[in-house]
């Protein structure tokens, strides 16, 4: 379904990501993790079509994917925008009008009248029919990110990108999340990509997951070269000192403050 051919992507001199190449089928379920900077976002950019490699090629179904949003591909980001004067289904509506070819911004008779069966359809797979007429104000952050897949969900994509979508989320709703993910993962049979900062998160989601680092490094250019995938890993099938080895390369190093020198050291 998805190909990466030596993919390369550069921002002017910068090289952030380099030599990748993957292959992935339909219905598996990714997690992305790599330390803070390494990529894993522009990553899921290139697979939204809003970014390109500055070399190789990324395919979806033998195809370069497309540099234009459709309905194949619905992203979730952590922190996201809705339209704060509309009610929950209200915005539900909006991004369906925003899908639209040939955008006006309104949507009339039978077209509104689809898009809110449609929308009232999704708001109740993610178990927000109870709050379609509150305004975004009146949300817990767990229901603002319902309403955030809500909207990736609308136009039937066949990819869910997700890019830390529940970094903010307080652990039990994290865990609500997590089985909500699971159960549209399911439902619609979708192939998902999730970036996390969390190892254990990406391990319980996934059914794969690839680690993202540089593994070359020249201190006289630090832009020299990008990251990889390291590790690409089938889950379920590894042994926990694998777990730790990367946990640990994940861990920031932590560099001591040097002494200060006004501080006086004599007792
Ligand atoms: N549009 C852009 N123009 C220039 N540089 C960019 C652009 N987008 C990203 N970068 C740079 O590319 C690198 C990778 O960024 P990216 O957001 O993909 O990393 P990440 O692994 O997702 O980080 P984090 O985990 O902190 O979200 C960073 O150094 C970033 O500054």
């Amino acid at each position: 379904m998805i190909t990466a051919k030596n993919i390369w992507k550069r921002y002017n001199d910068q090289v952030v990501l380099e030599r990748i190449n993957i292959s992935v089928n339909e219905g598996e379920f990714v997690t992305l993790v790599g330390a803070s900077g390494c990529g894993k976002s522009t990553f899921l950019k290139m697979l939204l079509g809003i970014e390109s490699p500055s070399t190789g090629d990324l395919l979806l179904d033998n195809q370069p994917i497309r540099t234009e949003p459709d309905s194949d591909r619905g992203i979730v980001f952590q922190h996201y925008s809705v339209f704060p004067h509309m009610t929950v289904l209200e915005n539900v509506m909006a991004a369906r009008a925003f899908a639209r070819k040939g955008f006006s911004g309104y949507l009339f008779g039978q077209a509104k009248r689809d898009a809110r069966t449609a929308a009232l359809e999704i708001l109740e797979q993610v178990g927000l029919s109870h709050a379609i007429t509150r305004y975004p104000h009146e949300l817990s952050g767990g229901m603002r990110q319902r309403l955030a897949i809500a909207q990736a969900l609308l136009g039937k994509p066949r990819i869910l990108l997700l890019d830390e979508p529940f970094g903010a989320l307080d652990p039990g709703i994290r865990a609500d999340m997590h089985q909500l993910v699971l159960d549209l993962w399911r439902t619609y049979k979708l192939t998902v990509f999730m970036v996390t900062h969390d190892l254990k998160e990406g391990f319980y989601l996934g059914t794969r997951l690839w680690v993202f680092d540089k593994v070359r490094h020249d201190p006289q250019a630090p832009s020299a070269y990008g990251a990889t995938i390291t590790y690409d890993l089938p889950i379920g099938k590894i042994d926990t000192s694998l777990y730790e080895q990367i946990d640990n390369q994940l861990r920031p190093v932590i560099i001591p403050d040097e002494p200060s020198m006004e501080t006086p050291t004599h007792d």
